[in-house]
């Protein structure tokens, strides 16, 4: 898909933090000096745009936690209070531009159904992005979450995803509730070794910021891979040959919330 025109909110020059330095496994705080470099390249710049790859994230948990509003939030700027379940599964496709390089997201919102799931799973494979979603008002929901992560990492392929534990209807829960549901959610984040978002399709708290994120971290590793020789993969910080573990070793600790 080609992007004509990328809206200013979609226009990306600095690269997006984490919703909390303790909730997440990445610690990649800017884009890397050769992801900086090749972007202002004319010659490399070229090639980018001709050869970057779609990033592609799936969305899963469980029924009617929220994953089609978010999608909805963040593609259509709308929410709607009422359910309609997902059939199978849905597809959005998103433009930004970051460093001055078109980049796009392809959104697969998948059906909580259980019925569905065969289906859903069947979109799985090859994903940059797993994003596994409850409902902060539901702690089953939250429980259920591994069993998301697990589906998805087994059918996932040969790809490491990013993983996201995103906690959808912030709106709904407030004071020591919200402060409840968020340390629960952080210790299925760190046990998953995901990083978490709590966020509200209602008011849009945090939508931007969490895809904003999603597109930072993949357009820095998928520039690099691209454009550096096969065995060079940068994956975090570090080049490396073939899969690995995105986290590195830094961590604040001094974070409430760990
Ligand atoms: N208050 C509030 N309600 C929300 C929020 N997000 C979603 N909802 C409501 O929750 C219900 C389910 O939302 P959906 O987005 O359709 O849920 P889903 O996960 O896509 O459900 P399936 O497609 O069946 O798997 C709808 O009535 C939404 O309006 C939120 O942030 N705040
Ligand atoms: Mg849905």
């Amino acid at each position: 898909m080609h992007c004509d025109q990328v809206s200013k909110d979609r226009q990306i020059e600095n690269f997006v933090k984490p919703y909390e330095m303790c909730c997440t496994p990445y610690y990649k705080l800017d884009f890397s000096e050769v992801t900086r470099k090749l972007c202002r390249d004319k010659n490399s710049r070229n090639e980018i745009v001709a050869n970057l790859k779609v990033c592609k994230i799936i969305i899963v948990g469980d029924v009617s936690v929220g994953k089609t509003s978010i999608v909805n939030r963040f593609c259509r700027k709308m929410f709607d209070s009422s359910y309609k379940s997902t059939i199978g599964v849905d597809f959005e496709m998103e433009c930004f531009e970051i460093l001055g390089i078109p980049y796009n997201l392809q959104i697969w919102d998948t059906a909580g159904q259980e019925r569905f799931k065969s289906i859903a799973q069947s979109y799985y494979r090859n994903s940059h992005v797993v994003v596994v979603v409850f409902d902060l008002s539901k702690s089953e929901t939250l429980s259920n979450t591994r069993k998301w992560f697990l589906d998805a990492m087994h059918t996932c392929g040969d790809m490491l995803p990013y993983v996201f534990l995103v906690g959808t209807k912030k709106d709904l829960l407030g004071g020591f509730a919200y402060k409840n549901a968020e340390l629960s959610a952080v210790n299925v984040a760190k046990s998953i070794n995901a990083e978490y978002w709590p966020v509200s399709s209602k008011n849009g708290e945090n939508i931007d910021s969490l895809f904003a994120r999603i597109a930072v971290l993949t357009f820095d590793d998928c520039v690099k891979n691209e454009l550096l020789r096969p065995r060079e993969i940068y994956i975090g910080s570090n080049m490396i040959s073939g899969k690995a573990n995105r986290s590195d070793s830094k961590k604040n600790s001094k974070c409430t919330k760990c």
